[in-house]
């Protein structure tokens, strides 16, 4: 835990004092609920209350959160922290090869099993016994291996980029992180998709295979020059900003189409961005470089290989399916393709009888990209290291499944993060007794232009503290998102541009729940025995029906709060009779 520095929490109505309050302190307009968190507790320390009973249904209540200094659990099963015994580490299955020193940093943590090439059966009635799954391309972890894992995963590490093995929705809602190694590998690929495009350009696979075939083919396999011919790079991410800064060294013209990649990062490099048709119209090489998605799935199909310029020769290193391989061996066929050079397939391995990998103008290999002993070290540590970050509970920058936020806005962000979602859980339960939260619009105060404000984290947290204390399920960053939309809980949020030191990311935080259907007795009284029971006695003798009751108070004997929900509201008498309760200082009706 990072040590504490003081914050302070405001609880006020939405609305300005209603006339229906029924205030006994001198200045009801000052009046404010104060909260103050010190290292992870939270206090809460009654000034003067600000209540409202508003006429209008929607009313709401809204905490404030100045700053505090926090550490946090972030992925923990939260109603459980530490949820293995003490005595027993971690369990961490290793279901494909990954190099030694991710091992060794995995074993310093865990117990580590290596099974490889287990079958989905041994996987799911494996993955039971364990708390993390470190995965490559070739592990298929479906909804099956979540849903036989019986809430003990907690987290799925992927060493390397493409996640399109892992089912992402049955993870987020399972409450599993899943994580990659995002980095490690982009030179690598880069590097096989020039060695691609080279051999593929000169037919040095074709050729190795007839000379080893006893035959001198010089005429045949006569190739095609690299130097001044277009490039296009589909997807221009990691690795494919890799394979355009090589082509351009190489002497290509390089263009590049990606919806999302910004422009001025491709001028940098030199690089045209274009549309998807003027990339394929215009390339002699296309180089594939983006990941499989359902709208990137068989992207390149007869109709878009119908648009290609005739003889154009096509690179994959990405991944099969965003290829229709039947497609692809047509268009070889009758010469639109002359030539492909592929390290990922459909299927894999794919068929030993598969048309494309057989077609002669096609040269494969067996998804070498990653697979360089740099790159399998740099990978194997990189997820070793995101893993048991999870299993510690801490956020990771390489999460798939949950809120990834860049380091540096993580450390700017760290003091809000525990706070945030203290806030959460204070609305709902202060406020809500529990139950009924319609919606929930969170308001962040700050001096930076809104786009500058990476909220995601928060706005995860706050929800986390919500949902948590009004689910049966375990709740964690990963899954209270979605959980909150089971729930039909709706959450906005809103950035508000103050002037205030830009030193600080965010001035304050505000999180409104609106409740449906609730009428609610808000009460600040002295702390003493027996002040349940008087006013519980009151609204009994009323046939008032009590729903829920909650208290809080800040100094023994001082002073308290307390929410009482009622099924009906209470006559005028009943509510003089609380008032002339000699504890009670101040009190209101809220029909919400
Ligand atoms: N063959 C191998 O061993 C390896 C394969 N890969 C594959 O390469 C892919 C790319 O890896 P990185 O560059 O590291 O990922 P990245 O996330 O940095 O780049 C992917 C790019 O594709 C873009 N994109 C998304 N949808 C698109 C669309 N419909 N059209 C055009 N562009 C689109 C994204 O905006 C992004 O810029 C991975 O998803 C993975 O499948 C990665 C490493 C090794
Ligand atoms: O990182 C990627 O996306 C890859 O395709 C590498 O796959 P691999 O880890 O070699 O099975």
């Amino acid at each position: 835990m990072a040590s504490a520095a003081a914050a302070t929490t405001s609880i006020s109505s939405a609305s300005s004092l209603p006339p229906h309050s029924h205030n006994k302190l001198s200045n009801p307009s000052s009046s404010s609920l104060r909260l103050s968190f010190s290292n992870s507790s939270l206090s809460l320390s009654l000034q003067k209350l600000f209540l409202s009973s508003n006429p209008n249904p929607r009313s709401s209540t809204i905490l404030n959160v100045l700053k505090t200094v926090h550490g946090s659990e972030l992925l923990s099963k939260s109603r459980d922290p530490d949820p293995l015994p003490q005595s027993h580490k971690p369990t961490i299955l290793v279901s494909e090869k990954l190099g030694e020193a991710g091992l060794h940093l995995l074993r310093g943590f865990g117990n580590v099993e290596c099974l490889y090439n287990l079958s989905q059966e041994d996987l799911c009635s494996k993955i039971a016994e364990c708390d993390a799954l470190i995965v490559r391309s070739g592990t298929k972890v479906t909804r099956q291996v979540f849903e036989a894992a019986k809430g003990r995963l907690k987290v799925v590490g992927r060493a390397g980029v493409g996640i399109d093995n892992v089912d992402l929705q049955a993870a987020t809602e399972f409450g599993c992180l899943v994580v990659n190694a995002p980095t490690a590998n982009t030179i690598a690929a880069a590097e096989h998709g020039i060695a691609l495009l080279a051999a593929m350009a000169r037919n040095v696979a074709q050729a190795d295979a007839s000379m080893k075939a006893g035959k001198w083919q010089r005429n045949k396999y006569v190739g095609v020059s690299l130097v001044g011919k277009t490039l296009a790079i589909m997807g221009f991410g990691k690795v494919g900003s890799e394979v355009a800064r090589r082509a351009k060294g190489l002497g290509m013209h390089v263009i590049a189409h990606d919806p999302y990649a910004p422009a001025d990062r491709a001028r940098a490099l030199g690089v045209e961005l274009v549309s998807f048709d003027q990339a394929i119209a215009t390339a002699d090489f296309v180089s594939l470089h983006m990941p499989l998605t359902p709208t990137t799935n068989k992207i390149f199909n007869d109709a878009t290989f119908a648009k290609m310029k005739k003889g154009v020769r096509i690179i994959n290193v990405a991944r099969g399916g965003v290829i229709d391989e039947d497609a692809l061996v047509r268009a070889l066929d009758n010469g639109t393709v002359a030539q492909a050079a592929l390290d990922v397939f459909t299927e894999e391995p794919p068929s030993t009888d598969s048309k494309l990998v057989q077609h002669e103008n096609v040269a494969v290999t067996p998804h070498l990209g990653a697979s360089t002993k740099e790159a399998q070290e740099g990978v194997a540590v990189e997820i070793a290291e995101a893993v048991v970050g999870a299993l510690r509970g801490e956020l990771s920058a390489t999460a798939v499944n949950a809120p990834m936020v860049p380091p540096e806005v993580l450390s700017e962000l760290a003091p809000y993060v525990a706070l945030a979602e203290k806030l959460g859980r204070l609305a709902v339960q202060l406020v809500a007794g529990g139950s009924g939260i319609q919606s929930v619009k969170v308001v962040y105060r700050s001096s930076r232009d809104p786009d500058n404000l990476d909220t995601r984290l928060l706005r995860a947290m706050i929800t986390k503290g919500i949902i948590e204390p009004i689910s049966d399920a375990h709740i964690n960053l990963v899954n209270a998102d979605f959980t909150a939309k089971q729930k039909g809980l709706r959450i906005s949020e809103e950035r508000v541009v103050v002037d205030s030191s830009p030193e600080n990311p965010i001035e304050s935080i505000q999180c409104g729940c609106e409740l449906g259907g609730k009428s609610l007795i808000l009460c600040r009284q002295v702390d003493q025995p027996g002040m349940i029971g008087r006013v519980g006695n009151i609204l009994g003798e009323s046939n008032v029906n009590v729903s829920f009751m909650s208290v809080g108070r800040t100094v023994r004997r001082t002073k308290a709060i307390m929410a009482i929900g009622v099924d009906e509201e209470p006559d005028k008498d009943t509510l003089k009779k609380i008032g002339e309760v000699p504890a009670v200082e101040e009190f209101v009706f809220l029909d919400l």
